[in-house]
């Protein structure tokens, strides 16, 4: 049986009114009915109450990546700067829905913002900008560069922690990755060990460490590349190996209370 999905949605103005839609990338869709090999389920950003409802019946959740940034309300940062995309429906809803899952042991894997959702849950924090920090890289979307372009192009290298999920998985001590982000982890979740770093010292790479099975936040964006990067594509294959395990779980005869 395949397992269920759960991939989070951001809520954007669409259409000639610009009324708000509950919205996910279809490279999101594609990637779990592909490498993943699940059935995608859009969670909208519904808010707290959807939680409880919507999280026994998923085996696996995606947190996707987008150009919002998590709201600073969230981990006692200053007030985002004029004109900077927020989606406080969507953090209202992905903040406790990560706890929720990782409380229950549900395969987890947080991409981008979603990385950026894991830390501020767990009660990290992040840095705004990160290329404004001294020493750092930019580590965001060039604007003089085709979007098509950013997303399949490797901007910097990641740095793995020997013997890590990711270095055991690629069989190797660095990976080329895209990049497309400005907010960065600042202080780290204590729940959340680090294992792969940019050039620059930004995390990019994080292991829940007290999760029973998959839960892995990463700042870079596999979703985009899995049809040509083997490592892209193997991650999201371990992902559905979890979800696919948790979703036989599910099916067995519940105990009788
Ligand atoms: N807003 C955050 C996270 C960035 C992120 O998820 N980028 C992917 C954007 C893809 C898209 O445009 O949908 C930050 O800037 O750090």
């Amino acid at each position: 049986m395949k397992p269920l999905i759960g991939i989070s949605c951001c809520v954007k103005p669409f259409g000639i009114f610009a009324t708000p839609n509950h919205a996910a990338s279809d490279s999101y869709i594609r990637v779990v009915l592909g490498p993943v090999d699940g059935i995608p389920v859009l969670l909208p950003a519904a808010g707290e109450a959807l939680v409880p409802e919507i999280l026994p019946r998923l085996d696996g959740l995606i947190l996707t990546g987008s150009r919002s940034n998590v709201c600073p309300e969230y981990y006692e940062g200053p007030p985002h700067a004029e004109g900077t995309p927020e989606d406080k429906a969507r953090d209202a809803t992905t903040l406790p829905l990560i706890r929720a899952a990782i409380a229950a042991g549900l395969p987890l894997l947080a991409i981008c913002r979603g990385f950026q959702e894991l830390n501020v849950a767990l009660g990290g924090s992040l840095n705004q900008r990160v290329q404004d920090l001294p020493g750092r890289i930019d580590h965001s979307t060039p604007s003089d560069q085709r979007f098509a372009k950013v997303r399949t192009a490797k901007a910097h290298n990641v740095r793995l922690l020997p013997g890590s999920f990711l270095a055991e998985l690629s069989g190797r001590t660095e990976i080329p990755v895209n990049s497309l982000h400005n907010q960065g982890v600042a202080r780290l979740a204590p729940r959340l060990a680090a294992e792969g770093w940019a050039p620059d010292g930004t995390i990019e790479a994080v292991r829940v460490k007290d999760a029973p099975g998959f839960a892995y936040g990463i700042q870079w964006h596999p979703e985009y590349d899995w049809e040509t990067d083997s490592l892209s594509r193997t991650l999201f294959e371990r992902f559905g190996a979890a979800a696919t395990a948790w979703a036989a779980r599910r099916a067995l005869p519940q105990a009788a209370e």
